[in-house]
């Protein structure tokens, strides 16, 4: 399978119109794709941001040509209602044939609660998540008003009268064996973040192949596609502080724990040491460090590269890639 290179337009470390023209000059320099973020609060606190993640995407796809445009990841099944999730990327993709995606996972707490104010176990949210996607893939295909009563949600001859040709790409995201074996399951694609490389070729690569297999599918024809955040700059150790905004994805606790307030998770991210950092991003001084970077991980079976710029200087962040693109592409 092609290894594609995409760039993360984070709407959590950037202003709205700054990741706009981030998107632009990713498209210029030869990503393939772009990633935004669809969060509530955001994982850090200190001149964060939080745009809604839809609203901005109309924006980017009107003011590019051709690159791939996805969610990273939404949640569809406590905020936002699975069917509004399918009408809003269903028009979207409409729009802009073949160039949007979306990604979806179980959710974290700091988008849900805030909001809703409930938080259920792992095991019901991804429960959750696969009743969401079966509601969103009736309401793409249905060529008939559906009505469905679920577990969770509920359709009564609903019916989306904008429509693509085509199906929205589903990319899953699987963090833990179990979630990893769901995306082969439901999902397109594979989805994930935040693991090394010998987590990634030992369990979740291998859980999300049998997920896919179990269900039929060919699993050689589906991306592993995976957010990994990266920093540049000449002065290494500059290179390795401008990751800390990330670093509290690192930390299992904001997972396992109702964790919702951004401050919160700055206290825990600024706790985070060097060498973690260093084993699950990609720190470089240069194009030739961040091409032994991305080989890492394509050697253990990524083949998309969501590639989230936490560089100190951020234009140069993406202006490198044109050295690092055409070596990283088969
Ligand atoms: C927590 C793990 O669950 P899993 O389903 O594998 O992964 C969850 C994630 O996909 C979501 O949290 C996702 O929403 C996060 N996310 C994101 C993910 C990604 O791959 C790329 C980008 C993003 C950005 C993004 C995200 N979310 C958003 O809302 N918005 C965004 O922009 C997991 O570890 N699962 C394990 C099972 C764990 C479990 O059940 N634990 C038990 C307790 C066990 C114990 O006590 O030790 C429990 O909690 O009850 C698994 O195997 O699946
Ligand atoms: C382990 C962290 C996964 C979540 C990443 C995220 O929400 C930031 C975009």
């Amino acid at each position: 399978m092609e290894t594609k290179v995409g760039y993360f337009a984070s709407l959590e470390q950037y202003k709205p119109r700054d990741a706009l023209e981030q998107t632009i000059r990713a498209e210029n320099v030869g990503f393939d794709s772009v990633w935004a973020d669809d969060h509530f609060h955001p994982w850090y606190h200190t001149n964060a941001q939080s745009a809604q993640a839809w609203a901005w995407m109309g924006a980017a796809l009107e003011a590019t040509k051709k690159v791939f445009i996805s969610t990273c990841i939404t949640c569809p099944i406590m905020r936002y209602n699975p069917a509004i999730v399918a009408q809003t990327f269903a028009t979207l993709r409409q729009m802009y044939p073949g160039r949007v995606g979306i990604a979806v996972g179980a959710g974290e707490a700091m988008n849900e609660v805030p909001v809703t104010g409930e938080w259920p176990s792992v095991p019901e949210r991804q429960d959750m998540t696969v009743e969401a996607i079966g509601v969103m893939r009736q309401l793409w295909g249905g060529q008939e008003p559906v009505t469905f009563k679920g577990k969770y949600y509920t359709l009564d001859k609903a019916f989306l009268y904008t429509k693509p040709d085509d199906e929205v790409p589903l990319y899953f995201s699987g963090m833990g064996p179990k979630g990893a074996r769901l995306a082969g399951k439901y999902g397109d694609h594979l989805m994930t973040v935040a693991a090394d490389p010998s987590v990634l070729k030992n369990v979740t690569i291998p859980n999300f192949v049998k997920g896919a297999a179990d269900s039929g599918k060919d699993p050689s024809k589906m991306e592993r596609a995976m957010l990994i955040w990266y920093s540049v700059d000449p002065d290494y150790e500059k290179a390795i502080e401008g990751l800390r905004f990330w670093a509290g994805c690192l930390v299992p606790a904001m997972f396992k724990y109702k964790v919702y307030d951004s401050k919160e998770v700055e206290v825990h991210a600024n706790l985070v040491g060097h060498d973690m950092m260093k084993e699950n991003y990609m720190v470089a001084t240069d194009a030739e460090d961040l091409i032994k970077e991305i080989e890492r991980f394509k050697a253990a079976g990524i083949t998309h590269f969501c590639l989230g710029n936490s560089s100190p200087d951020v234009n140069l962040g993406i202006d490198v890639f044109k050295d690092v693109i055409p070596h990283v592409k088969d």
